[in-house]
């Protein structure tokens, strides 16, 4: 057969290929900063204390489902740093600052994939608005937790983030263990969104060791990367397909599992997603009742996540972008603003 009458048998599916700019280039656009660095030291600290063992106080993750709008990101980041502040003898808040979002089928998929929201898939713009955005709410003194999601992202923005997440749709994914392996911040494994624990547990073990996988340098070119393992990696319960994960028993499971295991004895309970059944109001009864056993004496329960915006609720993404209403989540139902302030002012009650 000559080489023209081949059959042609790659990139069938492949509609095309565009630069993608360098960590090195948005870095050298967007640097980091003194105050940004502080705030990203002092709080992976914090955080590592808490899950460690040899900070009290507890860890809330906190924030919108997803970013759309940085605007309305930095309004939200400037109000729970008042609250930060308020409460940061009983706890260490960090904002969920999530521009890269998981979808079951498809959907928007984030401020960093198509931050226009008009399908155009502007990734180069997405990384650069995404570290922007990272960089000046931690300028602001507000810590940064995001998921980490697709595996070249860390090395945009992994000098911003005081926590990180892996996400109940990734958590079995060697990709993903491999990539948290190299990542600086604490890093959290949710559980499968069938309900498996014992993926995550199976994610801690692997992400603690070192690895060596496919990813790419500063400059941009493709690289065998070789991390040293991450220490910090922990459970996210976030409930499963047969309803939620929070109650006092599956907590006791929970922790047996890592206990059996050889790990620290630590959890974080998202009080969305399965844990609320998608209804933003029963975040609540997560929220009160993880915060009863702490108090009770649990001390296995180090952190808690809670989605919330400026307004409670979601909407659907209009096709005239003008029609979206202000500071209400795209993605899952968040609890507003209201409901937030109540929220932690009752916990740090309890907390006393
Ligand atoms: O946290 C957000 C969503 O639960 C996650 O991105 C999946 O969304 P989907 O099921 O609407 O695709
Ligand atoms: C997608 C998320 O959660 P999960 O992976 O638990 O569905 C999230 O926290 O935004």
């Amino acid at each position: 057969m000559t080489s023209t009458t081949l059959p042609h048998t790659e990139n069938l599916n492949v509609t095309g290929f565009q630069p993608l700019v360098t960590p090195r280039t948005l870095k050298a656009e967007l640097p980091t900063c003194e105050p940004a660095q502080r705030t990203v030291q002092a709080s992976r600290q914090a955080v590592q204390g808490i899950l460690r063992g040899t900070d009290p106080r507890l860890l809330v993750i906190i924030g919108p489902c997803s970013i759309h709008d940085e605007e309305q990101a930095i309004e939200y980041a400037g109000r729970l740093l008042t609250l930060r502040e308020r409460y940061r003898d009983r706890m260490e808040l960090v904002m969920r600052v999530y521009p890269d979002k998981p979808r079951t089928t498809v959907g928007w998929r984030g401020y960093l994939n198509d931050p226009d929201m008009d399908g155009q898939n502007d990734f180069n713009r997405g990384l650069r608005k995404t570290r922007e955005l990272m960089l000046a709410i931690n300028r602001m003194g507000m810590p940064v937790g995001t998921e980490l999601l697709d595996p070249f992202v860390p090395q945009y923005i992994d000098d911003q983030l005081s926590w990180g997440a892996i996400g109940a749709r990734t958590t079995e994914s060697q990709t993903h263990r491999a990539m948290v392996s190299g990542v600086s911040a604490p890093v959290g494994f949710k559980n499968g969104t069938g309900g498996s624990v014992k993926l995550a547990v199976d994610a801690i073990l692997s992400a603690r060791k070192p690895h060596t996988f496919l990813g790419i340098t500063d400059d941009g070119q493709a690289a065998v990367v070789s991390t040293r393992g991450n220490p910090d990696g922990h459970i996210i319960l976030r409930g499963g397909t047969s309803g939620p994960n929070y109650g006092q028993e599956h907590v006791k499971a929970a922790g047996d599992m890592l206990e059996a295991a050889g790990l620290t004895r630590a959890l974080v309970v998202d009080c969305s997603h399965h844990n609320s059944g998608y209804v933003h109001d029963r975040q609540l009864d997560a929220w009160h009742d993880v915060i009863r056993q702490r108090v009770a004496g649990d001390t296995s329960l180090r952190g808690l996540m809670v989605e919330s915006n400026l307004n409670s609720g979601k909407q659907a993404i209009p096709t005239d972008l003008s029609q979206l209403q202000y500071g209400v989540s795209v993605t899952d139902a968040c609890v507003g603003w209201d409901t937030t302030e109540a929220m932690l002012g009752w916990a740090y009650e309890q907390l006393k």
